[in-house]
């Protein structure tokens, strides 16, 4: 039996980099932001829906970010439709890795864990956490976003505080080296805790 770790946090808290360290520690790791960067990509499952919905944001063949980000801006009830579309396909796509996963360890990277209410399915759940001013600091630096559209999106997402309340692991992503440290004792407990099931 794979032992189903769910990875959370608000955005830019260091789901992504912290995910990695999971993968080079062994675990085998699914990452929804990337099965939506998949599927927006060239013959991706979700290039015709999202193309019949909002026809503007097919750029040669695949769904823009950039256009997408303008249109959420502009329009409230963008995201929500966004949403009923393409979170369907993420499932079905993070269920199929799950299905096929052999690793003792699977770490499922998910930014709307808690806001869509999916820790019911994970073993455990793990939340990434750093004060909010290097958070900001973080995103802004990506330069993919405007501040607006950066405070807009941390709008639709949970508390911070809240998410950390519901999981069962915290990981401080203050410094590259103290995350690592943190990654290794969680597989540790729960290695520890599959010895002792
Ligand atoms: C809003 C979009 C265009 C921004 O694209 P961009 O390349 O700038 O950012 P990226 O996709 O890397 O997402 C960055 C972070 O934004 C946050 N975020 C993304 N979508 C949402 C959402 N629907 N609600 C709340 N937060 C979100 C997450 O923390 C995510 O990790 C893109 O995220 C998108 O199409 N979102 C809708 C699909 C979705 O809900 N994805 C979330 C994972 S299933
Ligand atoms: N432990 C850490 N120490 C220092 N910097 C970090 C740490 N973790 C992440 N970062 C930096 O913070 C930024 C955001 O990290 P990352 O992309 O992993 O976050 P994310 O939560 O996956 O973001 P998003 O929600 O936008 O998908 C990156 O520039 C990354 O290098």
């Amino acid at each position: 039996m794979t032992f189903k770790l769910g990875l959370t946090g608000s955005i830019g808290m260091g789901k992504s980099t912290t995910a990695k360290m999971f993968a080079d520690l062994g675990c085998a790791v699914w990452d929804a932001d990337a099965a939506v960067h998949r599927m927006y990509s060239k013959d991706g499952a979700a290039v015709a829906p999202m193309g019949g919905a909002f026809p503007d944001a097919i750029v040669d063949g695949e769904v823009s970010r950039g256009v997408l980000k303008e249109i959420i801006s502009q329009d409230a009830n963008a995201l929500k439709t966004i949403e009923s579309i393409v979170h369907p396909l993420v499932a079905q796509d993070r269920n199929d890795f799950l299905a096929e996963t052999k690793a003792e360890i699977a770490v499922l990277d998910i930014p709307l864990l808690f806001e869509n209410g999916a820790e019911a399915m994970f073993d455990a759940v793990a939340c990434v956490s750093v004060s909010p001013d290097i958070q900001r600091q973080r995103v802004l630096a990506r330069g993919t976003m405007s501040e607006a559209q950066f405070e807009s999106i941390l709008s639709k997402q949970m508390p911070i505080a809240d998410k950390i309340a519901k999981s069962d692991y915290v990981i401080e992503t203050d410094t590259l080296e103290h995350a690592q440290q943190q990654v290794r004792s969680v597989i540790e407990d729960i290695k520890q805790g599959l010895k002792n099931a």
